[in-house]
């Protein structure tokens, strides 16, 4: 969750004075408007005549859940549930929703291929782990394209509706996956509109999800969002590691990096409104309610289901744990019901018909096995119920029941904790329901495909002791009367808004281009100058990916490199330090003769050019996870052809640039799924996964935490004799390794610590030499990307052969 964030922006509202009739001044605090995106209104219109319209309440949790929102001036902008085709029509329910605050999207032809092709016959199972439907492989290619295109379409049309309601400042936040091509129509629209998109359902593992077609689009698409949020922890990591094998971006701990642009993805569990729930089981119209089901129940104990007649609600494997129960419990026959809300949903797809008769057949059998002239085991209902009648069930509920296949969240559980009375019920939740991340402590987790694992759950349930009840409710009531709607949608927007304010922030201060005019007079100026420079792509051949040869092109030095950097070399005010991820043999064969300092595998190995190395290693460092890590390297290197691995000390790097790379990317898949399965599944090792490469290393490896070391190595070597008074800092980093260059900001004084003796076994001069460097001394310089933390930044190592040879020529050396 995100509750850090809620302050920061709190103080970010916009404070307002409005003058009251009676000339009182109140000061308000004004939100941004929040347009809210969802393929459903939270009502379905029905036509009551030419030009007039009734409306019901759409059903699901997605606007159960927003319909929460109460604190932000918010517009719904959706699809009203039918299709209008007359002008007529059309103003009629246009105006007759803008007094609900809604705006509706009339989608038209593309409907039916929208909605129930693509978005519930392709996306919503796929991310359920259910699969592309029987009907797909027939004609898989002409099916699914149309129902694309009507996707693509349907996503332009939602656009069209935003860009007229549109205000600047306003916040658009996109729900589910009807909407995946939205942020990217939103963004290539107008860059500065604040874009959030949010998934109510799973987001399968990549496994699963890389079998759409579409695949590649819709994640590109959802990276255009400022913020991507997610139930649970586990489907925002799906989706992570899906944008890694798919996209072959870098993950980071806050989100994706695609060519330096961050996207956040977070983590924010829905809620419920509480006191609604808590407030209508109160209401005098649903005790009596409460007390007629009891009667009309006769006594017997209440097992409740209340699930859109969906697949993934595992409605049959319910029926089934319950047959069981009764088969294995003579005892309970007749003592004991089960009562199923089976809400109807999504009619116009063929699977939604076949589990409704699925359903009907099972209640037949088991009624027919189990019933009696006076009562039935099951009373299954087609049908969606009353508001006040379904809180009397919720209160009057033995056993909530919930045996979802997967389920982004399930709200009907947390409904039913909270309309909970004297008497506790027991809630029985599958553990493949997002619900059971947060509820699990308060409820019986069970898998649903385990039907004697259900079964018995369900016995354990009806036997519970009320203290057990009560212990168990208290813990889930707690839970959910502090996680509500109102505090989810907050998150959500904070997080946003502190983005897009960090954002905004950090466009003033980076990057710039490289100031190279101040760079050389500073030079000029300086007497003891520190320039530190990366190896690849820093110092390297410059190709362009589409250039690339089936040699290691990259490994090669720039052509025009050599002499220029001998003679900023030579220059005595001047240490230049090459500080790459590669091992001791391939900088001394690059940099052996040079004048200069060598910090291989990111500073854990150190030396001047004219001394031996020294291990900069730190002591406690535990290294006994390469092994196995090579070997995992290995088998791919042997499986992926034109790729290959480099192993150093301290880390192991697979590298497929240039192999295959749509074909690396898959078995980086793979490869990672075996490191994490063996040989690092213990080790305190950081993973990074860059654009075509693996690497594995020690925590605590980057250029930033070794800058220090070697610094005091520097200094106590006493090659520099007064402080350091300039730092050029350029490389092109992966983004672990960004914190070098903040390293030398905000340009202070530095003093450097001695080396430990233990570190290097040459002798130490303990010194105190500092560093005294100005803010306009300073240049840190990224090359190839704008988003980073660098002051500045360069092209490409063209750019900085270039500044080499200025800084030299203008310096006279
Ligand atoms: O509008 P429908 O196509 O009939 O479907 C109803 C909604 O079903 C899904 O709800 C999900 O959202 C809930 C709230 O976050 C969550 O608790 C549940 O697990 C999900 O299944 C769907 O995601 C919505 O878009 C639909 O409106
Ligand atoms: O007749 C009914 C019974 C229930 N619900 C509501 O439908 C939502 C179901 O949400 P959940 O997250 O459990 O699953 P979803 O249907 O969204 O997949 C809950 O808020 C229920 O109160 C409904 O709209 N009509």
């Amino acid at each position: 969750m995100t509750c850090d964030a809620i302050e920061g922006v709190r103080n970010q509202e916009t404070k307002h004075v409005e003058i009251e009739p009676n000339g009182a001044c109140e000061t308000k605090m004004v939100r941004p408007r929040l347009l809210v995106v969802s393929m459903s209104l939270p009502v379905t219109a029905k036509r009551t005549g030419e030009d007039s319209w009734s409306f019901t309440m759409s059903p699901g949790g997605l606007v159960s859940a927003l319909l929460g929102l109460k604190e932000f001036e918010t517009k719904w902008i959706g699809w009203p549930g039918v299709d209008v085709h007359d002008a007529v029509g059309k103003k009629a329910l246009s105006s007759a929703l803008a007094k609900k605050g809604c705006i509706p999207v009339f989608l038209e032809e593309v409907c039916d291929q929208y909605y129930n092709g693509y978005c519930n016959n392709i996306l919503w199972p796929i991310f359920h782990y259910l699969g592309t439907p029987p009907e797909y492989r027939n004609d898989a290619t002409i099916t699914y394209q149309s129902q694309y295109d009507a996707y693509k379409k349907a996503n332009r049309i939602f656009f069209d509706v935003v860009k007229e309601h549109y205000e600047e400042g306003d916040v658009v936040w996109c729900h589910d996956y009807h909407v995946m091509l939205l942020p990217q129509y939103l963004k290539e629209y107008n860059s500065k509109m604040k874009v959030g998109w949010f998934l109510h359902t799973p987001f399968p593992s990549s496994e699963m999800y890389k079998t759409l077609p579409s695949r590649s689009d819709l994640l590109r698409s959802v990276l255009t969002a400022d913020l991507v949020g997610f139930h649970t922890y586990d489907f925002a990591r799906h989706f992570v590691n899906a944008c890694m094998c798919i996209l072959g971006v870098e993950a980071t701990s806050e989100g994706v990096v695609d060519q330096g642009k961050v996207t956040r993805v977070a983590v924010f569990p829905i809620g419920i409104e509480p006191e609604r729930f808590i407030n209508t089981s109160k209401l005098s119209e649903v005790i009596q309610y409460m007390k007629k089901f009891k009667n009309d129940f006769g006594g017997r104990k209440l097992i409740l289901g209340v699930d859109r007649l969906d697949m993934i609600k595992g409605i049959p494997q319910k029926y089934q744990a319950f047959e069981k129960f009764l088969g294995e419990n003579e005892d309970w026959r007749g003592k004991v019901m089960l009562l199923q809300i089976a809400v109807p949903t999504r009619n116009g797809i063929g699977e939604y018909q076949k589990i409704k008769d699925q359903c009907h057949g099972l209640v037949g059998r088991i009624n027919g096995r189990f019933g009696s002239i006076s009562s039935v085991p099951i009373i299954h209902l087609d049908c969606s119920i009353d508001f006040n009648q379904l809180c009397a069930l919720y209160a009057i509920t033995d056993v909530l029941l919930v045996t979802s296949l997967r389920d982004g969240m399930n709200l009907v559980s947390s409904e039913f904790i909270a309309c909970q009375r004297e008497e506790k019920g027991v809630l029985i939740l599958s553990e493949f329901a997002g619900a059971g991340q947060s509820l699990g402590a308060g409820a019986l987790l069970v898998n649903p495909w385990n039907i004697k694992e259900v079964s018995n759950a369900i016995g354990e349930a009806l036997h519970m002791s009320p203290e057990e009840k009560e212990r168990k409710h208290k813990i889930n009531f707690q839970y959910v009367k502090t996680h509500s709607t109102q505090q989810w949608a907050d998150d959500f927007m904070n997080k946003l808004n502190e983005i897009i304010t960090n954002a905004d922030l950090g466009i003033s201060k980076v990057p710039h281009e490289l100031p190279e005019h101040d760079v050389i007079q500073q030079y000029m100026k300086s007497n003891s100058r520190l320039v530190i420079l990366g190896f690849y792509g820093t110092l390297t051949h410059p190709y362009k990916n589409q250039e690339r040869r089936d040699e290691r092109m990259s490994l090669e030095l720039h052509p025009q490199l050599e002499g220029r950097l001998k003679a900023l070399c030579s220059d005595p005010k001047t240490t230049v330090v090459v500080l790459s991820r590669s091992e001791k043999s391939i900088l001394d064969k690059n940099f052996g003769e040079y004048n200069m300092w060598l910090a291989a595998e990111n500073g854990m190995f150190l030396r001047h050019t004219s001394e031996e190395w020294v291990k900069k290693i730190p002591e406690h460092m535990n290294l006994e996870w390469i092994d196995g890590v090579k070997n995992v390297f290995k088998y791919f290197t042997e499986r992926t052809p034109g790729s290959y691995f480099e192993i150093s000390e301290t880390s192991v790097v697979w590298n497929y640039e240039y192999a295959d790379v749509e074909f690396g990317r898959i078995q980086a898949r793979d490869m990672l799924q075996h490191l994490w399965a063996g040989p690092i599944s213990n080790a305190s090792v950081d993973v990074v996964r860059g654009d075509r490469s693996v690497e594995v290393h020690a925590v605590g490896v980057t250029k930033g935490i070794a800058m220090d070391r070697i610094l005091g190595e520097i200094v106590n070597n006493n090659s520099m004799t007064t402080p350091i008074d300039y730092v050029l800092c350029i490389g092109s980093f992966l983004v672990k390794d960004e914190d070098v260059y903040t390293f030398f900001e905000p340009g202070v004084t530095k003093k450097t610590k001695p080396s430990p003796a233990s570190d290097s076994d040459s002798p130490k001069k303990v010194s105190s030499t500092t560093v005294d460097l100005k803010d306009e001394s300073y240049f840190s310089v990224a090359i190839g990307r704008t988003h980073t933390k660098a002051r500045y930044f360069l092209d490409s190592s063209d750019d900085v052969v270039q500044l080499i040879h200025k800084l030299c020529l203008y310096n006279n050396v």
